[in-house]
């Protein structure tokens, strides 16, 4: 799919969030959409889903099945995650049973008769994934997919994200954590300033070292990776 000059806003007359957005998108490809806190990148995997319409430009070559797994997943609903994610597979056309080898591939059969507003931050958002899932998506956007998921999970889903890749699906993941970007082939594009650019174009990169007492690097390590910077660490 593609996204042509595309610029977008909430309200008429309020500030332009993306002003010039144009991206390719072929079937295969996963891209992992960096920037900022604010810069837009909900946004833009708002647009690139279909949720929401651009005020100008185009979209054009949308895969018809979308997947979309929000930031935050919608707890406040009085359903088990088995019936809701019943509820999610008729929505699309498909049996009850297509979500079953995703629940397990999650680790989600043991939470089956829970009730969603009590499930943990980590557990709503494999919800929120199998819901993405389950339908096979021609087209998948995942926003922050990895923030409270469990080390194993979050260890075992860039895989599962290439095997879709590698079927024909293109994959849009908003990764402040850089869990997707070893991946190989993987597409870096970062959000600023209304526009994207190619991650790996915008001037090569430089490795700063920093030295910071223990009980702050922390604090640190979040302020670093919020602004879209890389951050490894090292033991001195
Ligand atoms: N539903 C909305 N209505 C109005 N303004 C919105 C809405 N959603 C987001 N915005 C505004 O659009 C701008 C971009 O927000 P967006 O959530 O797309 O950024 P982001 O890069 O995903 O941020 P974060 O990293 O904090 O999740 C912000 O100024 C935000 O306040």
């Amino acid at each position: 799919m593609r996204l042509d000059s595309i610029a977008f806003r909430y309200r008429r007359r309020s500030p332009w969030i993306l002003r010039d957005v144009t991206l390719d998108l072929p079937p295969g490809t996963v891209a992992e959409v960096t920037g900022r806190n604010g810069a837009g990148k909900s946004t833009l995997l708002r647009l690139v889903a279909g949720l929401r319409d651009p005020r100008r430009g185009t979209v054009s070559g949308r895969p018809e099945r979308v997947g979309y797994a929000p930031e935050r997943f919608p707890v406040d609903q009085p359903f088990s995650v088995r019936s809701y994610l019943a509820h999610m597979a008729a929505v699309h056309g498909v049996p009850a049973s297509a979500a079953d080898p995703w629940i397990e591939r999650l680790a989600l059969g043991r939470l089956l008769d829970t009730r969603l507003p009590e499930l943990s931050k980590g557990s709503a958002q494999k919800v929120g994934l199998v819901q993405a899932l389950l339908h096979s998506p021609g087209l998948l956007v995942l926003d922050e997919p990895f923030s409270g998921l469990d080390a194993q999970i979050r260890d075992a889903l860039p895989g599962l994200i290439a095997d879709l890749a590698g079927e024909g699906a293109t994959v849009v993941v908003s990764d402040h954590q850089r869990v997707v970007e070893h991946l190989p082939g993987v597409r870096r594009v970062r959000v600023a300033d209304g526009t994207v650019t190619a991650a790996d174009d915008d001037g090569g990169w430089t490795v700063l070292e920093v030295v910071v007492r223990s009980d702050q690097a922390d604090d640190l390590e979040t302020k670093l990776r919020a602004d879209g910077h890389e951050v490894r660490r090292t033991q001195r």
